[in-house]
């Protein structure tokens, strides 16, 4: 027997994958890390904020995001305590709406964002520009303006077309932007291919081996409308060891180094990026928020004191560390099948247009029913969701009690980061609401797309 060849050239005699893990003694347990810090069962049923998901599945309908905002916060919190006052600047992309500007405006925290829509979006809600960064290996003209006449707090450059362009305008505009350069160190991140940034391969940034990000500082350092505020690294997402980081800080604790020998100047500040990773499934072990603080800390210090340079200010850009463990997606179960031999299929009412992470990267899950406990025996399930391709997994191999039915709630744990931020429209699917969830209250923070929504963009268009 063969399995599917890669290629797709044979269909026939399929294997089932070994389930990489065995079936959980007891289905009903929530694994620790992985579910919303406010999340319980009561009753029964999962509890989450303080709000029964069964009485969200009823107000709000499914599927639904929903939001733990303690969570969030909390962590926003020990992200900012752990670095110094002003250092943490979320990342956007993870997930961003109005209700989180705000929340981070409380918190204290800074915003980098990575587009002109996600820079609109935290101006309209209010966000303070000088605490905001700009990234984007390919920001337009348009932009640039954007954020020079916001004010923003910083720009990171990617390219010398962009130090260039953002000369330009900001001569033009009588500003003087502060400017990070964005360092590519060469450091090869344990993860995804798709989510590894920092090696050389690939379109972020400067490279540091290659000598382009020393001529980014000579470039930089001829325009006198641009000040040269740091550096910048990033080398990934979803890290679990710390040592990338540590090698990641040296090397652009060095190139400060090299940067006074030639020119001078010292350069204050170091921005050592995000991609701290979290608990997807029981046994990830999440970075720990003091614990890198203090590694990077140390290093750079460390680094400084060798070469007689005062110490730049750290700052960091975690996005999923703050906004992922927080969030759950609740589905209704719909179509459940039996494939002879092989497994069970259980389809929800949503899938890759508001989860593409699984599709796109392979990424693990944890799920469950959660609309009631089940002492049923577990089977093992693929949980999948209502779009036409069979690459449409939201969870690959899951067990789930085997009384699972139709109109039973499923909840998908850890999905606050990179789901809503990602989700599309495939196949006419409208994208979920998001709800957050707050001492026994619940409010949508982003309403639901109707189809009437999708039409309009067709429709406001004319008839052909
Ligand atoms: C420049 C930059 N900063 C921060 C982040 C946030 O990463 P994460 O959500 O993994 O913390 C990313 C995404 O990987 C990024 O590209
Ligand atoms: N979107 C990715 C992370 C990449 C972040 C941007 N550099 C994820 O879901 O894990």
């Amino acid at each position: 027997m063969s399995r599917v060849h890669p290629a797709g050239g044979r269909h026939e005699n399929v294997l089932p994958e070994e389930h990489p893990s065995p079936a959980p003694a007891d289905l009903n347990d929530l694994a620790p890390l992985v579910w919303p810090r406010t999340a319980h069962r009561e009753a029964g049923a999962l509890s989450v904020g303080g709000v029964d998901v069964r009485d969200l599945a009823a107000e709000f309908g499914t599927p639904l995001y929903v939001v733990d905002e303690e969570d969030f916060r909390q962590r926003a919190r020990e992200y900012a305590a752990a670095f110094s006052d002003g250092s943490v600047h979320y990342a956007g992309k993870a997930f961003l709406c109005g209700a989180v500007v705000r929340w981070l405006a409380e918190e204290g925290l800074g915003l980098d964002v990575c587009t002109g829509g996600e820079l609109a979006l935290a101006l309209a809600a209010g966000f303070p520009p000088e605490r905001i960064t700009m990234h984007g290996n390919n920001k337009s003209a348009d932009e640039l303006v954007m954020g020079l006449e916001a004010g923003v707090g910083r720009i990171v450059v990617d390219s010398f077309e962009e130090i260039a362009r953002l000369g330009f305008h900001a001569e033009r505009l009588g500003l003087r932007p502060k400017v990070m350069i964005r360092v590519t160190t060469g450091v090869e991140a344990h993860t995804h291919e798709f989510i590894a940034t920092a090696h050389d391969d690939q379109k972020f940034g400067f490279s540091r081996g290659s000598g382009a990000a020393l001529e980014a500082v000579r470039r930089i350092l001829a325009l006198p409308q641009l000040e040269l505020a740091g550096l910048h690294s990033h080398i990934g997402s979803q890290i679990f060891e710390t040592d990338g980081f540590e090698v990641a800080a040296h090397r652009v604790a060095e190139l400060l180094v090299a940067i006074r020998d030639e020119h001078g100047v010292v350069l204050p500040e170091l921005d050592l990026g995000g991609g701290f990773g979290i608990a997807y499934v029981e046994g990830d072990e999440p970075i720990d928020a003091k614990l890198i603080a203090d590694n990077m800390r140390d290093i750079v210090a460390r680094e400084c004191k060798a070469y007689d340079l005062p110490v730049p200010k750290l700052t960091v850009e975690p996005g999923r560390a703050i906004a992922g463990p927080g969030g759950i997606t609740l589905y209704e179960v719909g179509t459940i099948k039996d494939v002879e031999g092989i497994r069970t299929y259980v389809s929800v009412d949503g899938g890759m247009s508001d989860n593409l992470r699984t599709a796109l990267y392979g990424a693990e899950y944890t799920a469950g029913l959660v609309s009631r406990e089940s002492v049923a025996d577990p089977t093992l399930c693929r949980l999948v969701g209502k779009h036409c391709e069979s690459g449409d997994i939201v969870v690959r191999d899951l067990w789930l009690p085997e009384d699972i039915s139709p109109g039973d709630l499923v909840a998908v744990a850890a999905t606050g980061a990179y789901c809503r931020s990602m989700a599309s429209n495939y196949n006419h699917v409208t994208k979920p609401a998001v709800v957050a969830v707050r001492d026994g209250a619940a409010r949508v923070i982003v309403r639901r797309e109707t189809v009437a929504d999708l039409l309009r963009l067709d429709m406001e268009v004319g008839q052909p």
